[in-house]
Order: C-alpha cells, then sequence, then structure tokens
C-alpha cells in the first residue's frame, strides 16, 4: 500500500536520505529503528509532504508526490510527530477533532471516529474538556496519537511515540497500539524508535536506518515466532 523507491532528501548540500527504499503492506506493523539524526523524523516528514524530496512515493497506486502535503491526511494517513504540536488553548477534545474540521468529515463521521478514538484510548475522554497545555508530555503523546486516529483509516505514521513516557504510561500507549490493531487489522502502522529493544513484541517488520540508508529490513522473528 506505501512503496518509496529511491527517495533521497538534502538540506542545502547535505544529503540526509540516500536512496531509502521499502514497501508496507496494509495492517502491516513496521518498527522503523535508529540512531538518533539517522533520518527516521525525515522519512516521516517526506511520506506527509513536508520535504522537498527526489525519488518515488506511491501509496495505494497513487503517485504521492503528486498529492499536495495538506491533502495527503484526507487519503487516510494519520501522523504523531515527535513533538505533538498540540495547540495549548483548545481543549484535548478539540485538538482531536481538528483533522476531522480540516478534512470537512461529517458531523456523522465525525462522531464516529471520535467514538473510535475514545474506544481505542478511553483516558483521553477523563481530559477531553482540559486545555490541551495543562495536560503532561506523557498524556499529550496519547493526545497526539488520538488526533492521528481520527484521520487514519489507512496508515498511521508514530514518531517516537515512547520516548520520555514513564513506564506506567508507555504500557498504556503499547496497550492502546494493540487494541487499535485489534479493531483495525486492515491499518498500516509505521513506528520510529531508537531503542530497537522496545517494538520487538509489537512489529512484525523490523526497518533499521543508518546515516539516511536503509541498513536491513527483515520480519520480526520474535513475533513470527
Ligand atoms: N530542517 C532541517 N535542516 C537541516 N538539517 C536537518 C533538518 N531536519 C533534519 N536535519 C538533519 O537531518 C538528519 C536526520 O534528522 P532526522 O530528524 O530525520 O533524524 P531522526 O532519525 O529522526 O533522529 P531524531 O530522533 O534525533 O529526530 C540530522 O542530521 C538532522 O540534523
Amino acid at each position: 500500500m506505501l512503496t518509496l523507491n529511491g527517495v533521497t532528501v538534502s538540506f542545502g548540500s547535505v544529503p540526509v536520505l540516500r536512496n531509502v527504499s521499502f514497501a508496507l503492506k496494509q495492517g502491516e506493523t513496521v518498527a522503523f529503528v535508529g540512531r538518533n539524526g539517522a533520518g527516521k523524523t525525515t522519512t516521516l516528514r517526506t511520506i506527509m509532504g513536508f520535504t522537498k524530496n527526489g525519488g518515488e512515493l506511491l501509496f495505494d497506486g497513487r503517485d504521492l508526490n503528486k498529492v499536495e502535503s495538506h491533502l495527503r491526511p484526507g487519503l487516510g494517513i494519520g501522523y504523531a510527530p515527535e513533538d505533538r504540536r498540540l495547540f495549548s488553548r483548545f481543549t484535548v477534545e478539540e485538538n482531536i477533532l481538528l483533522p476531522a474540521r480540516v478534512a470537512s468529515l461529517t458531523a456523522a463521521e465525525t462522531e464516529r471516529r471520535l467514538g473510535r478514538v475514545y474506544d481505542i484510548l478511553p483516558e483521553l475522554k477523563d481530559m477531553a474538556k482540559r486545555p490541551a497545555g495543562s495536560v503532561s508530555g506523557g498524556q499529550g503523546k496519547m493526545v497526539a496519537l488520538g488526533r492521528a486516529l481520527m484521520i487514519a483509516t489507512r496508515l498511521i505514521l508514530l514518531d517516537e511515540p515512547f520516548q520520555g513516557l514513564a513506564p506506567v504510561l508507555a504500557n498504556r500507549y503499547a496497550e492502546a497500539l494493540r487494541r487499535l490493531r485489534d479493531a483495525d487489522p486492515n491499518l498500516a502502522l509505521i513506528i520510529t524508535e531508537s531503542n530497537p529493544h522496545l517494538l520487538r513484541s509489537f512489529a512484525e517488520r523490523i526497518i533499521t536506518i543508518e546515516r539516511g540508508e536503509i541498513a536491513t529490513d527483515v520480519p520480526n522473528t520474535d513475533v513470527a515466532a
């Protein structure tokens, strides 16, 4: 459903992604692992259309390079950036609803999707009316996941969701991802992580990136076993 073929990105004269190629099947969960600065965030931002890239990007057979970045969520691609980017004066629920408004979803569809978000992340319901600026960093990651889920019907991109999460919250986050996969087996996930062990029990495939190049792309035998 998603194919990157020879994708390149440079900042000035510095190449940051070099010939990145991988493909994702419908419903697949991939851990995208690399050290800080390896190019994980740039890869996700390129899929969302926030960089100037070379190479080919195909999504459900469509040339993604021809789809403007603000229209890509409308294809069913949700993105939770590492720094969350919540509007602090809006409530948690207003933040979650924002992409539905941007995509002009009907009231009924918005309600249906909000129900799905609260089924997967019940704790968001308890903080729905609080200003997003008042929630903790870890809770903010849950809100960012909820917001991405509002729009993600095909693919969800999560940038280092476990980074900085206290163990209790990290467990809750992982449980939410399991509920999500059970509820929606056709949704594909790319989860970036700098710690290769964190997603071992979870991802079906592990792709590692080093200095902007794909180093390995292998099935995760821990899960397959
Ligand atoms: N806007 C930018 N301008 C210049 N260089 C950039 C820019 N964004 C990223 N880089 C550089 O590109 C390289 C890859 O960064 P990227 O954020 O994709 O890495 P990452 O694997 O996600 O690591 P991290 O976990 O630190 O975010 C780094 O060397 C970074 O400094």
